[in-house]
């Protein structure tokens, strides 16, 4: 596409740097990119200005003025494969700085995260090339004859903003659908995590998106780069994924200019597991579902009702998962469990592992801090951890930890599970474990979720509506609902008589 989009690539060794205009740019203000496995530096990270971000969003506005804004939905389809091509032939590279700057496993980064950042791209290239619009044949009152049909424009420059816990998963699956509908967007990876964000701008470039239309400046979130997004007057939207606390702020620092708001963010997710369960398939879903990540993905469970039952005998199978996870070197092929991703967030984990003793909390396993005898001990890990004992109205029970512990408490009766789960301030995900149909299809709605496993979990498929209720979120994306939240409808009539 833009021939004059060519220019020497930063390396990812050196220092980080913005993408704006089609350009590499250093601010010349940095911050240290760490690895939580030891605590060591990766490389720096150019922060964002406020100019800088000024100019990103005037690079943006130009793209859609010019050739990004020229571009048929067929163009920008092509344009979004080549970029997932780009992300597939640098696989390697990706995982590579995705496990560095997160600690997570060779297997999570090669299988779940990298793939899923370019079948972001080409699923959401194949929804938007084939989207439909409205058309109705009017008649009116008074015999005039009309038709009515609608297209739909993209909403303009598009703030993405992005935690660090799924970095360029949750990066793509919002840059995706936006640039797909044809806005150009202004992306701000996590603090902790720029890594990958910054070989996707390589890729962008490498493909061919036209200046502007994909920028990426790099921050912190209060008085830097995320707070200087969402308060932008030349900003329309901000979507945004992260802890719920941050969302309000994003949504009061937005408000002045009434921009679209997308937002996905915490939750407290229970599982229910009936005494009719398949066993063996409930220990090891729950267990995915608690550990996967370091429990750090938002539909993550935290809280496990089990029928009195099977309660005992469920606990002690949850435990031997939980104790049977290898907790090692991120390469290392056989790894489950990686670190935190910060010594801060860490810090946080055990502090609600503190507070679950001092709640009077029974540790079934875990609660503190593996020891390694190498540099790892400079990380950030902890236990996988499981409580039990808990009032429902511990504090451990009602806020998110985001880390890799569960209370499991018992319930006599399905109303009583479903009261439990439902006794939250969240809303995301639920789980449910029987192999009663009936009973599946009774209580799965009542979940006060967006979204129930049904003896499964994290089982995704990208066309479906995802996000949350209450605290967890506003709106959805996935599949058409990502392309109606990127895009602005607008109707035409015309007279026919
Ligand atoms: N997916 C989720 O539900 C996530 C939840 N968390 C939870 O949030 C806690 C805090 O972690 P953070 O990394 O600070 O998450 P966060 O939600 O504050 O940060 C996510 C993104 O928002 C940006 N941000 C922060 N404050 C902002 C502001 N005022 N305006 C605009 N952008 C802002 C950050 O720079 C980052 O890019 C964690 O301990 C964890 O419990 C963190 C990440 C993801
Ligand atoms: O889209 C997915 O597959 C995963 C989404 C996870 C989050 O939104 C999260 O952890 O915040």
């Amino acid at each position: 596409m833009s021939a004059s989009n060519k220019q020497a690539t930063p390396h990812l060794g050196g220092v980080l740097q913005n993408y704006i205009g089609g350009r590499f740019v250093d601010s010349g203000q940095h911050f240290a990119n760490v690895n939580p496995v030891d605590g060591s530096e990766i490389n720096k990270v150019s922060e964002a200005t406020l100019s800088l971000v000024d100019e990103a969003v005037v690079a943006a506005k130009a793209a859609l003025a010019g050739e990004w804004g020229q571009l048929s939905d067929n163009e920008r389809s092509v344009l979004m494969h080549k970029v997932a091509d780009g992300i597939e032939a640098r696989f390697d590279e990706f995982v590579a700085a995705e496990m560095a700057d997160t600690g997570k496993s060779l297997w999570q980064a090669s299988n779940i995260d990298i793939p899923r950042g370019a079948a972001n791209f080409r699923v959401f290239a194949d929804l938007a090339k084939a989207r439909s619009g409205e058309c109705f044949k009017t008649d009116t009152a008074d015999g005039q004859q009309a038709l009515n049909y609608s297209v739909n424009k993209p909403l303009g420059v598009v703030a993405v903003i992005a935690p660090w816990n799924l970095p360029l998963l949750l990066l793509t699956w919002k840059l995706a659908p936006a640039m797909a509908v044809g806005n150009a967007v202004i992306a701000k990876p996590s603090e902790d995590t720029p890594a990958t964000a910054t070989l996707l701008a390589e890729v962008m470039h490498e493909a061919g998106v036209p200046a502007g239309a994909f920028n990426l400046v790099h921050g912190f979130g209060p008085n830097s780069a995320g707070e200087f997004l969402s308060q932008h007057s030349g900003i329309d939207a901000v979507t945004f994924t992260g802890e719920s606390g941050t969302g309000s702020a994003i949504m009061k620092a937005a408000a002045d200019n009434v921009k679209a708001l997308s937002f996905e963010l915490g939750g407290k997710n229970a599982a229910i597991i009936f005494d009719d369960a398949d066993f063996e398939a409930a220990v090891a879903g729950t267990a995915k579902s608690v550990f996967t990540n370091g429990g750090q993905v938002c539909l993550c469970t935290e809280r496990v009702y089990v029928q009195r039952s099977i309660f005992d005998k469920f606990v002690a199978a949850l435990k031997e998962k939980a104790e049977a996870l290898r907790i090692d070197w991120p390469e290392d092929a056989s790894t489950d469990m990686g670190p935190l991703i910060s010594h801060k967030h860490q810090q946080k984990v055990l502090s609600y592992y503190q507070l679950a003793k001092e709640e009077g909390a029974t540790f079934i396993t875990g609660g503190g801090v593996p020891s390694f005898g190498d540099k790892r001990d400079q990380g950030a890990f902890v236990e996988p951890t499981i409580i039990t004992g808990l009032p429902e109205t511990a504090r451990c029970i009602k806020e998110e930890v985001f880390g890799p512990i569960c209370h499991i408490a018992p319930f006599d009766t399905e109303a009583e599970a479903v009261a439990m789960a439902n006794d939250s301030e969240y809303g995301l995900a639920a789980t449910v474990w029987t192999t009663n149909l009936q009973r599946a299809h009774r209580v799965a709605p009542q979940m006060e979720t967006g979204i129930v496993w049904v003896n499964t979990w994290y089982l995704r498929d990208l066309r479906t509506p995802f996000g949350g209720v209450k605290l967890s979120g506003i709106g959805r994306e996935g599949g058409a609902h990502s392309l109606s939240f990127y895009s602005e409808p607008m109707n035409i009539c015309i007279k026919l008589n």
